[in-house]
């Protein structure tokens, strides 16, 4: 590892990224989920998600990066939930203004490595996106395949955790919001399956519990 510019550049960078060991993704806290996950949690998932698949068309070590570096931001700005009612605009501008802040503690190279893997991840099209997907710019505006496919495990990713914690807490059902509001989102093969095999489990549990004497 080199240290940024400053030297201590490099420590000041983990150090404010240690911060999202300690950020509660809020879509639990919303829901009163006893002990919610970090965003560093379910990014950690995420980059191992990506690792584990098997899709040869796609660049996985780039999946792995994007995956690691797609919630980056909340470790200054918070985790903003839909539920904040804030625009995407607004969420974008602020995004952008840490990822600027955290990127500028590190060497030049490493600066425009991460955030240019951070960029694409903003849905729907702005034009300055545009020019950024002309740059090659990845998550933050959903410009290649591997930016789609790690949006995809974004939310993948939250539905399983959903049902870890109606299983933890033994309510089955009680986040079905979580899969409502990603219903028909999924396109990949690989995470399709995976959701199908999510499902399955769920509904086993859910079936259970409504007819506890079957
Ligand atoms: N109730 C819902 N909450 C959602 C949904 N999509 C995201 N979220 C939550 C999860 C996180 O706490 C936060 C932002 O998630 P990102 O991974 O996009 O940073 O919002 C949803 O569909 N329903
Ligand atoms: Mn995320």
């Amino acid at each position: 590892m080199a240290a940024g510019g400053s030297g201590g550049g490099l420590l000041a960078f983990l150090r404010l990224l240690g911060q999202l060991k300690r950020v509660p993704r809020t879509g639990w806290v919303y829901r009163n989920v006893a002990k919610p996950e970090s965003v560093s949690d379910h990014m950690y998932r995420m980059a191992v998600m990506a690792l584990v698949s098997e899709d040869k068309n796609l660049n996985k070590d780039r999946c792995i990066r994007l995956a690691l570096v797609h919630d980056m931001a909340e470790c200054i700005v918070g985790d903003i939930a839909p539920a904040d009612n804030i625009s995407k605009e607004e969420k974008h501008r602020r995004e952008e203004a840490a990822m600027k802040q955290l990127t500028q503690l590190l060497s030049e190279d490493l600066k425009k490595e991460i955030y240019e893997l951070w960029e694409n991840k903003i849905t729907g099209v702005i034009l300055k996106a545009r020019l950024w997907c002309l740059k090659n710019q990845e998550y933050e505006n959903q410009c290649t395949a591997e930016a789609k496919f790690v949006k995809q495990l974004d939310q993948c990713e939250m539905i399983l955790q959903a049902f870890e914690y109606e299983e933890l807490e033994n309510t089955p059902g009680r986040l079905q919001d979580f899969y409502d509001s990603t219903a028909g989102k999924f396109v990949h093969p690989e995470i399709l399956q995976l959701v199908s095999l999510i499902n399955t489990e769920r509904n086993k549990k859910t079936a259970t519990t409504c007819h506890p004497h079957s």
